[in-house]
């Protein structure tokens, strides 16, 4: 079969078969695009209209913005060079010669392991083999392919891989070994695996490893083990370049290693709310074409002491309360969640306290504009770019010092006080707590739930599970856009230690817990902390967002109109 000369020296067309096809494949190195379609015989005006369906979808393609697999009319495709995988020789076997090969010697042929988008942002690995007689023609594809793969400076080839056993349905090792790994060696990244012993195992690692052999860490567990990650890398990344990372105030350093998150956990919001989806396969993808998603993280003190880092729910009452009853049941999986909220509701406690934050003027967005972060949200640029400007002017003294001032104060009883960084949309709740919030705007979007009936606060619940409701649009429930915020329960901790003890409480107390929850008669005056998954020992804590403190392996959310239907491939 003779090669098609190339039309310029940036595009390589040949005729290759596909299976018994022969198809017309090009690569426009240009436009980093390769492209194939089935050729059959065809008169003189056929011929014609096939170039010039090409020439349309490529003015198509070159028109949309971002990347995506595009299927010509008639079943061509248009793959993005950044969405293939690899590239590789291939064998063929007999089934595919057809009866044009029999007489000949075998033929040459490579394989394109590329993305196809499915329904609801999950990724596959699809396969398809080129073959041709040529040898050379073989080998100038190989090389013109692999060539532009090449150039791809952000895909990582050298993974710390963290596994923990014991997350989710402590299925963590089985889904690395069995459905991550085979891609990572398809893409030729090699990876040190190490599988947690215990608690923290893989936070104190990272203090200890040489972080300029890798490209990139990977975690394969819930929120909980994205947390530990994400606490080693941002302490280690202070402590390299001696940050007091115990100061509220100090501007802590980026990390730029990017951490991928192989979702074998319970919640897995943080992987559902950066991807879509919480599936390892389509994450272990977006690791592989080496995505970049910038996040904010939120750093939680209290009395000059670090806590802890958030970025995903930082939440006091309900959520505290069903994290603290789910610990001890650990045993029954992700339903422990489902059997700590349901007593946690029946519970109805309301917890008393006094919150004060500052609004994150800057911003571009508020909790109740219907904008949800997307990949490449713009409100998240420019509300990124307007707290630089405000932040260089302060430290100019441009601009008086916003620190001490307009702080709001509101105290009352809560049913819940949620600090969510991003909108927390995990499978449980597809939209999330605060849906139009967002991953790298430098804000947090504070949820306070008042005290309110059971049937209200139900109401409420259910609202967050439904994707087409407004979880806000009740009397008791107020939402503001924030950058930093604090609490103090109206009954300090040496309250709470007495309380512990029915036999202590003071008249005045009994009497206080008697009326406020008639039904249950419970001792708790305060709620904890739910700090992405793991309880907090304080209750009164201050926390400020930090704006794209960490990167992730992924992109955001993608628009669906990029999506392909599930459909069999007619090549
Ligand atoms: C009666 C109807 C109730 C409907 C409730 C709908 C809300 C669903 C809960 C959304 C929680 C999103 C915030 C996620 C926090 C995670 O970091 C944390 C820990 O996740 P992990 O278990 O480590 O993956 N999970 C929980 C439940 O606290
Ligand atoms: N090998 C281990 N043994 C015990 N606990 C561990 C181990 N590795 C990690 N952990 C802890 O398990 C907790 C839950 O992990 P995670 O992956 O979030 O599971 P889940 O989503 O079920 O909570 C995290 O706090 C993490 O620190
Ligand atoms: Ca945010």
């Amino acid at each position: 079969m003779e090669p098609v000369q190339p039309l310029t020296p940036r595009v390589l067309c040949s005729v290759l078969s596909v299976k018994s096809h022969s198809c017309e494949v090009t690569l426009d190195s240009g436009r980093a695009l390769l492209s194939w379609k089935e050729v059959r015989p065809r008169r003189g005006r056929e011929r014609s209209r096939a170039g010039a369906c090409l020439a349309q979808a490529f003015q198509r393609v070159r028109g949309l913005t971002g990347t995506l697999t595009h299927r010509l009319p008639s079943a061509g495709h248009i793959v993005p060079v950044s969405e293939i995988v690899s590239v590789g020789e291939a064998d063929v076997d007999e089934k595919y010669y057809g009866m044009q090969w029999k007489h000949m010697c075998k033929p040459h042929a490579f394989t394109v392991h590329y993305v196809q988008r499915m329904k609801k942002h999950r990724w596959r690995c699809k396969a398809v083999t080129f073959w041709c007689s040529d040898e050379q023609l073989y080998c100038h594809w190989l090389q013109a392919l692999n060539d532009l793969l090449e150039q791809l400076a952000c895909r990582p080839k050298r993974l710390l891989v963290y596994i923990n056993p014991y997350g989710g349905k402590k299925k963590g090792r089985q889904i690395y070994e069995k459905k991550v790994a085979p891609l990572f060696c398809l893409a030729s990244i090699t990876a040190d695996v190490i599988v947690t012993e215990y608690a923290n195992h893989a936070r104190d690692n990272i203090y200890e490893v040489n972080l300029d052999k890798y490209d990139g860490i990977v975690c394969v567990g819930g929120d909980g083990m994205f947390s530990e990650v994400l606490h080693g890398l941002i302490g280690r990344i202070q402590k390299d370049s001696d940050v007091d990372h115990n100061n509220p105030k100090i501007p802590l350093s980026r990390c730029y290693m990017r951490i991928g998150i192989i979702p074998a956990g319970s919640t897995d919001c943080v992987c559902f709310a950066t991807v879509g989806i919480n599936d390892p396969v389509t994450s272990a993808l977006h690791i592989i074409l080496g995505d970049s998603q910038p996040l904010d993280v939120s750093a939680v003190h209290n009395k000059k002491t670090l806590l802890k880092y958030t970025v995903s729910l930082l939440g006091y009452g309900f959520y505290g309360d069903v994290l603290k009853g789910s610990e001890k049941n650990r045993w029954l999986g992700p339903a422990r969640y489902d059997f700590s909220g349901f007593k946690t509701f029946l519970s109805h406690r309301y917890y008393e306290g006094t919150v004060s934050f500052q609004p994150a003027k800057w911003a571009v967005g508020s909790p109740r504009d219907n904008v949800c972060c997307t990949a490449g949200c713009y409100i998240c640029r420019q509300s990124s770019k307007q707290l630089e400007e405000q932040q260089r002017a302060e430290t100019y003294g441009l601009q008086h010092n916003e620190q001490e001032e307009n702080w709001t104060t509101v105290k009352g009883k809560f049913m819940s006080i949620n600090i969510v960084v991003m909108s927390c949309a995990c499978p449980r709740s597809p939209k999330g707590l605060s849906p139009a919030a967002h991953l790298a705007d430098g804000t947090a979007d504070l949820i306070l739930v008042r005290k309110c009936s059971r049937l209200n606060f139900l109401r409420h619940l259910i609202r967050h599970t439904k994707s087409n409701s407004d979880q806000f649009d009740f009397p008791f429930v107020d939402v503001y856009r924030i950058k930093t915020f604090q609490f103090t329960p109206k009954h300090s901790e040496e309250d709470d230690s007495e309380s512990t003890d029915l036999g202590n409480i003071g008249k005045k107390n009994f009497a206080q817990i008697c009326t406020d929850h008639p039904t249950c008669g419970c001792s708790q005056l305060n709620s904890v902390w739910n700090c992405d998954g793991e309880t907090l020992e304080q209750t009164a804590i201050e926390m400020r967002v930090h704006c794209q403190l960490i990167r992730l392996f992924a992109r955001g959310i993608e628009d669906s109109h990029k999506e392909d239907d599930e459909m069999p491939s007619r090549v």
